[in-house]
């Protein structure tokens, strides 16, 4: 266990050109924390964690990882961080073991050790039974996973995985959140994770929320939903109109037609729909009341939603970079 935070992160920079890709951000990651950078397209997510891995130098501000700092001792750094990374750097000419065989070499794990620990992080992510298969021969799922075992291998104090359920069907996202869930229980070990995806950031302990390359909240999932405040409540009447017209009148709530239900925000909803039925002055026929989602805090504190954001994006920061000039 390390002593002091497992990362800590002051006034970090880097810009391409005239690109500020990120803007000063600061913030830290205690040991044992999965922690999750959550931001739309081009929001300066792999920039970050690309800086925190020794993959991109800084432009200004200062990063240590596993207690060394990013610039300086580059070579602890990497010592002690195992990466997952979008882009699938595995050999489909070899099979799966060898690919691990070659980069516990690559690492120094003891020869003595090498072996059962090969198989006990494939035996995590559900692949010892196909250790001799070419990797070609994986599916785009097992290769992931294959790659969180990789990252694993050399028993690094801080895991970074980049989107590591990205272009995943949701069984096999669900599967590898199974993993990263067992991970956190049998190692010694910290997460810092990047995700575009609002439902899977709910399983980090804490997240960074950022937009345009700045941080805009950092805090627990729990307390960002309880930071809005206010519960979303769904009712079915045979008369919209008039609904929203009482609800309006009576209670002094803005209220809409959403996915096919008379839809408005009020605090403590669950409190409140006694009132609504008793109050409204007319039939309800079935009611909703939801907690606010992290869609709702990012909402909060960046004035769209995640897809919004990422409407127009090409899915590729390059070509969007690209498409701006
Ligand atoms: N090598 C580069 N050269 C020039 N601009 C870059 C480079 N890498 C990133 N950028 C720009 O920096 C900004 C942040 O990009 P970054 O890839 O960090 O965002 P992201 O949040 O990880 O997005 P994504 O979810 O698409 O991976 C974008 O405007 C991008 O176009």
């Amino acid at each position: 266990m390390t002593a002091g935070p497992a990362i800590v992160v002051r006034d970090l920079r880097k810009s391409y050109g005239k690109v500020e890709a990120v803007k000063g951000v600061g913030f830290e990651v205690a040991p044992g924390e999965v922690f999750g950078f959550l931001g739309p397209n081009g929001a300066g997510k792999t920039t970050t964690i690309s800086m925190l891995c020794t993959l991109v130098n800084p432009t200004g501000g200062t990063a240590e990882v596993a207690g060394h700092d990013v610039v300086r001792e580059r070579d602890e750094v990497r010592r002690n961080i195992g990466l997952v990374f979008q882009d699938p750097t595995l050999d489909g000419y070899l099979s799966a073991e060898q690919n691990l065989r070659f980069h516990a070499e690559l690492y120094g794990v003891p020869k003595s050790v090498m072996g059962d620990r090969i198989r006990q992080v494939m035996e995590m992510v559900a692949l010892w039974d196909r250790k001799d298969a070419k990797v070609m021969t994986f599916s785009g799922g097992m290769k992931r996973r294959l790659e969180i075992a990789r990252g694993l291998l050399h028993s690094p104090r801080v895991l970074f995985l980049d989107e590591p359920t990205v272009g995943l069907d949701p069984q096999t996202r669900a599967a590898i959140w199974g993993y990263i869930n067992e991970l956190r229980r049998l190692e010694d070990i910290t997460i810092f994770m990047t995700t575009h995806y609002m439902d899977e950031a709910e399983y980090c302990d804490r997240i960074a929320i950022i937009d345009h390359g700045e941080i805009v909240v950092v805090d627990s999932p729990e307390a960002l939903k309880a930071g809005v405040g206010e519960d979303r409540v769904q009712i079915h009447t045979a008369d919209d109109a008039r609904a929203i017209a009482a609800l309006r009148d009576r209670f002094g709530l803005e209220a809409a037609v959403r996915d096919g239900a008379v839809t408005f925000s009020v605090a403590s909803g669950e409190e409140f729909v006694p009132r609504l039925f008793a109050e409204l002055g007319m039939p309800i026929r079935a009611v909703s009341v939801a907690r606010p989602s992290l869609d709702d805090v990012f909402m909060s504190y960046t004035g769209s939603t995640i897809r919004d954001a990422e409407a127009g994006g090409a899915g590729n920061a390059w070509m969007r970079a690209m498409a701006r000039r």
